[in-house]
């Protein structure tokens, strides 16, 4: 018992999504005498529900992150938790040809499953392990929904501003390890092009006359504008990509690894979706997007600096439509800002 309070105390004690998902395993793993403990994520991309590993803790080992890249395996591939998933189940057991059981604990917020919590064993599991190990996912299921509140906007459900600096960290330490593993290939000319292409790319989205559409319709409308257009978003980016609202009508867009001609054609093609859109009661709506790629050696204040620059290009420039800064500024359209640390006093 004093174990299990000690983990209790351990998951509890994390504001951070990363942190909790590596103290539930560590804590399964030992009270449940695993052999090997996964979080799972579980997303949906173009109708169809992916899985990939998110932790893992092999016996013996330190539980750790894993970097595998969104979005993962088709659910299908596991069709004992597809089948779970698809009957809104709380769990899923298999025992496979060596004679390993597998549970599989969906944590389910609402009708949506995100993530799940995989245990391998190769004994049955006692009703008393899935009690203790029931109680750790209600717990978890709880402290994320409370993580989940604070760091998402309450209008939209999208993340907030807090969390971007963070996020964006992430983002540039997964380009990086990408990098170094490049680099570790000499004489792969051909992939090591191909890597220094894609880059990670930051938009800025404005939603263009939106004092008009307050102004003609009411804030109630106005809201409903916001709420849809963090719905395309949601629905325009992939799931590998993060979208914030940073306050009033400004949303930021994180685009993970992909070419210059791509991001152009993606953020674009969000653009057109929204020109497309009709609002109801308001009719069309449309954005004016400034983006730039992201370097790790500049700090994300001079990251969203560029692309505000980019973007106030595009408003003052007739508006619905997106501007790429490094384009404007080799274009001599726009004037570079020193990007050195004296210009974060400013
Ligand atoms: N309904 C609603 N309005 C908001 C919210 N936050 C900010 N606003 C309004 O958004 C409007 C922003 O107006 P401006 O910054 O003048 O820009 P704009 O009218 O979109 O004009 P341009 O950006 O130049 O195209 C203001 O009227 C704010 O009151 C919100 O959460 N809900």
């Amino acid at each position: 018992m004093d174990s299990l309070l000690k983990h209790m105390v351990d998951m509890t004690g994390h504001r951070d999504h990363t942190m909790l998902d590596i103290s539930v395993i560590s804590a399964v793993q030992e009270l449940a005498n695993a052999q090997q403990t996964r979080v799972l994520s579980v997303t949906v991309v173009k109708g169809q529900m992916f899985v990939r590993s998110r932790a893992i803790i092999s016996a013996g080992k330190t539980a750790r992150m894993e970097e595998q890249q969104d979005p993962g395996d088709p659910l299908t591939s596991i069709p004992a938790l597809a089948a779970c998933i698809s009957h809104h189940e709380s769990s899923a057991e298999q025992v496979d040809a060596e004679g390993n059981h597998t549970l599989w604990l969906p944590i389910w917020m609402g009708d949506k499953c995100n993530t799940c919590l995989e245990i391998i064993n190769p004994t049955p599991y006692t009703p008393e392990t899935i009690h203790i190990v029931g109680g750790i996912v209600s717990v978890y299921r709880n402290f994320q929904n409370l993580l989940d509140y604070s760091e998402r906007d309450s209008l939209t459900g999208l993340l907030n501003r807090k969390t971007f600096d963070d996020q964006l960290a992430k983002m540039l330490a997964a380009s990086s390890a990408e990098q170094d593993a490049l680099t570790l290939l000499p004489g792969d000319e051909e992939r090591r092009q191909h890597s220094d292409q894609e880059k990670q790319w930051l938009a800025v989205v404005d939603v263009d006359h939106f004092k008009h559409v307050n102004d003609k319709f009411g804030h109630l409308y106005g809201d409903e504008v916001l709420i849809l257009i963090a719905n395309l978003l949601q629905s325009s980016f992939r799931a590998q990509d993060r979208v914030f609202r940073f306050g009033g009508e400004e949303f930021v867009v994180l685009l993970r690894s992909t070419t210059q001609e791509n991001a152009r054609r993606i953020i674009d093609r969000f653009r057109m979706n929204v020109e497309a859109h009709e609002f109801p009661q308001v009719g069309k709506v449309t954005v004016s997007i400034g983006y730039v790629s992201i370097s790790a050696y500049e700090a994300p204040v001079i990251i969203l600096g560029h692309a505000d620059q980019a973007l106030y290009y595009a408003k003052s420039h007739g508006r619905n439509m997106i501007c790429h800064y490094d384009e404007l500024v080799s274009g001599g359209l726009l004037q570079a800002i020193a990007s050195n640390d004296e210009a974060e006093f400013f």
